[in-house]
């Protein structure tokens, strides 16, 4: 079913939680929430799942108001990072626990409920697990069955609070594909709820950036990914090298940096802040460079640079590293040319120390 949110607020004492949010999902999508901690997320998907209300704005499902319904009238799954399941009761009636507790009316028989769950168990591929206890379950076959848990309902909407956030990281990818694998079989509408960007852009239809309460973007991963449409997003997707510029008719000046193959912006002249990736800043051995690197570490896959430049301008840079090809040393003049970043109107704060 399709959400809509509209100018949703919640404040806690003197916390605005959430400031005005907008959001619409479309029917069947999966969306991801992605966002530092304290940013709303949970409470957003509480407001959604009846467990908390906003202070002003709206909740539409599928074109009906939802905050005049009781949390228990919602048709919501939610899975939590640490959802207790219980523990006195195997893995099949865990499965069973939603609809066994449905309103008479609307509870399937006994028979029904065996024929769903075995179906369920097939299709999360988990049926040599239906007899076992949650203490003998692994933290990724929990999460599955909170899974299912979640989908014995039917809901007409599917709540992932960091769902795998207490996984190693080898379980959350297989998890990640065994989701995504889940979604497009059943097709419920999803939101879910994470912190970690690849897990959202692996997994998602469209991301929702959220920082401090607010919506800052939206839009299918490559596009955020490409193109974040804010410092706060920027910063966050790992743009953290930030270098003060001055926009000379849409181009980027910086003293020692060749900014020439960054797109021409449409943007006022002025003082700028150019965003980079420490992977993006390709700096290139040269007599000439204006910088210098000044330490040089090494970590498995990566060298880890950092570079001293005109102004005491400072630069983190990272260079991917090759078996026996040798890295840049400490004391190498380097040049640097980006070819992709992204520049906002305004000085620089953090990294960048140029004059
Ligand atoms: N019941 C509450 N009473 C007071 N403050 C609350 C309450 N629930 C949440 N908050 C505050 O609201 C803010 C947002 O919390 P929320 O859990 O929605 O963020 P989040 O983005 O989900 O963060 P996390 O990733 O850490 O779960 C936090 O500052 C939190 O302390």
């Amino acid at each position: 079913m399709s959400i809509s949110i509209t100018q949703m607020t919640r404040r806690f004492g003197q916390t605005e939680v959430l400031r005005g949010v907008d959001l619409t999902v479309g029917k069947g999508e999966l969306v991801a929430l992605l966002g530092p901690s304290g940013s709303g997320k949970t409470t957003l998907l509480r407001i959604i799942s009846g467990l908390d209300w906003p202070d002003s704005g709206q909740l539409r499902v599928a074109g009906e108001d939802w905050l005049s319904k009781r949390a228990e009238q919602r048709r919501t799954g939610f899975v939590f990072q640490h959802y207790a399941l219980f523990p006195h009761m195997k893995v099949r009636d865990n499965i069973a626990f939603g609809l066994t507790v449905l309103p008479r009316e609307q509870r399937p028989s006994a028979a029904q409920i065996r024929t769903k769950v075995e179906e369920l168990l097939q299709f999360l591929q988990i049926p040599q697990l239906a007899d076992r206890y949650p203490s003998e379950l692994s933290g990724g076959q929990r999460q599955r069955v909170a899974l299912g848990r979640a989908l014995a309902i039917d809901p007409e909407v599917l709540l992932l609070d960091e769902p795998f956030g207490a996984l190693d990281a080898q379980v959350r990818r297989d998890l990640r594909r065994w989701l995504r694998e889940v979604h497009e079989a059943t097709g419920t509408t999803t939101i879910f709820v994470t912190h970690d960007q690849e897990e959202a852009f692996e997994l998602a239809d469209r991301v929702v950036v959220m920082g401090a309460g607010q919506i800052e973007q939206i839009g299918r991963p490559e596009e955020i990914y490409d193109n974040p449409a804010t410092p706060f997003t920027a910063s966050f997707l790992g743009l953290t090298v930030e270098i003060r510029v001055t926009l000379q008719a849409g181009r980027a000046v910086a003293p020692g940096i060749d900014a020439s193959a960054l797109a021409l912006r449409d943007l006022p002249d002025g003082p700028a802040t150019l965003f980079l990736r420490p992977s993006d800043i390709a700096p290139v051995a040269d007599p000439e460079g204006a910088f210098i690197v000044t330490e040089s570490l090494s970590t498995g896959a990566l060298h880890r640079l950092r570079l001293e430049g005109p102004g005491n301008c400072i630069i983190e840079a990272e260079l991917p590293r090759r078996a026996g090809a040798p890295g840049l040393a400490a004391g190498t003049k380097v040049r640097l040319r980006p070819e992709t970043g992204q520049i906002f109107p305004g000085a620089a704060r953090l990294t960048s120390r140029a004059a």
